[in-house]
């Protein structure tokens, strides 16, 4: 029996890209989608060390730069923690970021990744 492409893949990496879309699906505007541009942002790589996006956590996903589900959930926390550092609160970009925050760590919980564990398998 061949494998399909994405079988093939290693159980990390299947499981991330899981989690990925299911991420992505709770930022409907695309505000995470890519890098923030300097030019709507002024002064916002001056402010950001260390930028994040979701299309940044996907290549990292494809180049199998994550050795653990920690350090994605690091690069997610980074990424909503960076808006609404640059972003004033009550701004849309600040609250999408808190709400995104929220929602992705209720994600994240040991009793919500414990069924996909079998995918680590
Ligand atoms: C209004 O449409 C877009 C489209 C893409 C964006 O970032 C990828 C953003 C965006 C995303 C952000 C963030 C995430 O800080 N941002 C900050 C200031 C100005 N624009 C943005 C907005």
């Amino acid at each position: 029996c061949v494998l399909k492409a994405s079988q093939k893949r290693r159980p990390l990496s299947r499981l991330l890209e899981q989690l990925l879309r299911n991420l992505e699906k709770r930022d409907p505007n695309q505000f995470f989608a890519w890098p923030v541009n300097d030019n709507f942002a002024p002064n916002y790589s001056n402010i950001i060390k260390r930028p994040m996006d979701f299309s940044t956590i996907k290549q990292k996903i494809d180049d199998n730069e994550y050795k653990s589900l920690n350090c994605f959930i690091s690069d997610f926390k980074l990424m909503c923690n960076n808006a609404m550092k640059y972003n004033k609160p009550g701004t849309v970009y600040h609250k999408a970021a808190k709400r995104l925050l929220h929602a992705g760590l209720k994600q994240l919980t040991p009793q919500k990744l414990r069924p996909l564990g079998n995918m680590l398998t």
